[in-house]
């Protein structure tokens, strides 16, 4: 044995370590209990690292072999001790790993401090703060440590009081592994307590994958006290479900899984489990709850799933890890990138999370596909809780937009039900010969727009026509152009075009109509003035005498409407009144004298736009005049 291993050596920290330990105390005081997750995922990663090197060395396990971590407090001595029998440090390492940072980005690190305490907590947060945390709480922190198949007279202690340096000496050590003692600053006394470090651990540590063992403690009437027994327990699950292989979890234990992470009573629906390798490397288990929570409209309401960095728990309801469209999914992403202490802020900007969220949206989607394609009946009530959320991806995340509208489900004119089932495929497959687009009506209801008198044409001509009702579908159209190449035409804006629909001797004749109709159509563009942008004679109405369009570049009616709902600035288009030259009610318009014309001129306005669910400006107006025109006395 050298001369240096059996005297007590005082070292310097590397200055690095002297900043960093004293921008740790005092920026991450507020979060101080971080510091039990720190080493207990240290003692994790040390029993990780021997578990790698005895595959291939197996006496390194000394004929130990279950790995565990330990934590225990002295209340008297106000020490917190956490011991693993994990591979442990030898003399050197213990030197380069807890004296100095040896990490690349460390110069880039202490060049972006501030001395903003919020933004360098951030900072150190991405970091990764590690060992050094301990001194958070402790003013002394001694470390005792036996590298795995060393002998028991060659363990190390290593001791520290934070303030610049630290001593290394020889020691001995019965089992191979580290144990980390923290003798608490003043006034840290509240974690002398078996109840608080198992709820630390509890919070943080439970799916860490070794058992965390801490000894029972019992109530002792006779003493009235609790008793500390030397019997232990583990605190922890001690088995990260996700890291496991799919072959070993049985549905039953997903199902249970979803139940303890989504605080839900129902099984899920459907999920997705799978561990990513490459650039980016993460494991994710995602479900989809079988219903919608009450609150999944509240804007303020916290969604998203769990996030662990390495089986260490770091925050629930990491909402940057999925889309906002995807936000009722629910499940544990676990990456391997990530550092420990990363903040919501971090996962903003960071490119790991950025992977992440792509990965798991296509992920999310292609259980999505699954379901529908092979669980049509699970898919249905799917779409009936969070359809409409689902609505929101197609403006939301444009690189699957493709699949997205594959998803989506609507109501139409050929269930005539306010079921959402037709997917647009179902609706491509039936369209008729000649039909090149895929038609839809939009309105503030399912019967409004299932009564809509632009429908009587497309009716009578036995073409399909997409009902939509939701409040998210006119924004959500506004993304779609077409689907396979069919362009997605509303029925309620002019000019359309039916023409491929109707045969020559139809066109022909309508022709001919429209010429007759002309004087009508002129007077009554006289009689309504600005209240119109132009009236035409259409051949779209079967048992309406007219009906309201807007212009095919102008915003919807309905759109216009949802918009000054909402409180927005709508641009005013004005409709275009189109009449239907075969119904009775215009025949006897173009006989109305003079006097009378006017009223019903604006008699056919005003009913065409209120079957077309707008509010009248004037409705009492509307009532008087259609009552002296019943009783004939215009
Ligand atoms: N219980 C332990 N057993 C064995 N080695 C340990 C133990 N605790 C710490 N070490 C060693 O000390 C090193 C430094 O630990 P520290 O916690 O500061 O950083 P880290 O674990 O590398 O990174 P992070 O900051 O992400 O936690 C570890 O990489 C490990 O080699």
């Amino acid at each position: 044995m050298s001369q240096t291993t059996n005297t007590t050596e005082t070292l310097g920290f590397q200055t690095e370590v002297k900043q960093l330990l004293h921008l740790m105390i005092h920026s991450l005081y507020s979060n101080k209990e971080i510091f039990l997750r720190e080493l207990v995922s240290n003692a994790s990663d040390a029993c990780d690292k021997l578990r790698f090197e005895a595959i291939d060395r197996p006496e390194l396990l000394e004929g130990g072999g279950e790995l565990a971590i330990h934590v225990g407090y002295d209340k008297a001595a106000r020490t917190i001790t956490i011991s693993d029998n994990g591979i442990g440090m030898t003399r050197d390492e213990a030197i380069a790993n807890l004296g100095t940072i040896a990490r690349s980005g460390t110069r880039e690190f202490f060049q972006q401090l501030t001395g903003d305490k919020q933004k360098d907590a951030q900072l150190i947060g991405q970091f990764g703060v590690g060992f050094y945390s301990s001194f958070i709480v402790a003013d002394k922190v001694e470390v005792l440590s036996r590298r795995a198949g060393a002998p028991a007279d060659q363990a190390i202690r290593w001791e520290s009081r934070g303030d610049g340096e630290f001593t290394i000496s020889p020691a001995e050590k019965t089992g191979r592994g580290t144990d980390i003692v923290l003798t608490l600053r003043e006034g840290e006394d509240d974690f002398l307590s078996s109840w608080k470090l198992r709820d630390i651990l509890r919070r943080y540590s439970d799916h860490i994958s070794i058992p965390i063992r801490m000894k029972k403690e019992e109530w002792d009437a006779e003493k009235s006290e609790t008793v500390v027994k030397d019997e232990e327990e583990t605190v922890n699950q001690a088995s990260a479900l996700w890291t496991r292989s799919k072959s070993d979890i049985t549905d039953e234990q997903y199902r249970e899984f979803y139940k303890h992470i989504a605080h839900d009573f129902e099984d899920p629906l459907a999920w997705t489990h799978n561990r990513v390798e490459g650039r980016s490397e993460y494991t994710q288990l995602l479900y989809v709850p079988k219903r919608a929570p009450f609150d999944l409209w509240d804007r303020n309401r916290k969604h998203g799933v769990k996030l662990y960095v390495k089986r260490v728990f770091i925050m629930d309801d990491a909402e940057q890890l999925l889309p906002a469209y995807l936000r009722f999914v629910r499940g544990v992403i676990d990456s391997a990138d990530l550092p420990l202490n990363v903040s919501r802020e971090i996962l903003q900007e960071s490119r790991d999370v950025k992977a992440i969220r792509e990965g798991s949206a296509k992920r999310v989607l292609g259980m999505l596909e699954d379901m529908a394609e092979n669980r049509k009946d699970d898919y249905a009530a799917f779409w009936t809780e969070f359809g409409q959320v689902l609505k929101e991806g197609v403006g939301e995340d444009a690189a699957n937009l493709e699949r997205i509208l594959k998803l989506l489900r609507f109501a139409s004119t050929q269930e005539g039900t306010p079921a959402q089932t037709v997917a647009l495929a179902d609706y491509a497959a039936r369209m008729k010969e000649g039909q090149d687009k895929i038609y839809y009506v939009t309105a503030e209801t399912f019967a409004a727009a299932s009564n809509s008198p632009h429908l009587e044409i497309f009716r009578k001509k036995g073409i399909e026509v997409l009902l939509l009702s939701d409040r998210v579908d006119e924004w959500m159209l506004s993304f779609i152009r077409d689907f396979d190449g069919k362009e997605l035409v509303s029925i309620a804006k002019g000019g359309l075009d039916l023409g491929a629909l109707a045969d020559e001797t139809e066109k022909k004749q309508q022709e001919e109509v429209s010429e007759e109709y002309k004087p009508v159509v002129d007077r009554l563009k006289e009689a309504l003035g600005d209240a119109v942008k132009d009236v035409r004679v259409t051949f779209r109405l079967v048992d309406s005498p007219a009906c309201v369009v807007v212009d095919s570049e102008d915003m919807s009616q309905h759109l216009q409407r949802l918009l000054k709902a909402a409180g927005q600035a709508a641009p005013e288009s004005k409709p275009i009144l189109e009449i239907n030259p075969g119904h009775a009610l215009i025949e006897r318009v173009k006989q109305a004298g003079e006097g009378e014309f006017k009223e019903w001129a604006s008699l056919l306005l005003d009913q065409a736009l209120l079957a077309e669910g707008a509010s009248l400006e004037d409705p009492a107006a509307f009532v008087r005049r259609m009552n002296s025109l019943l009783l004939g006395r215009a």
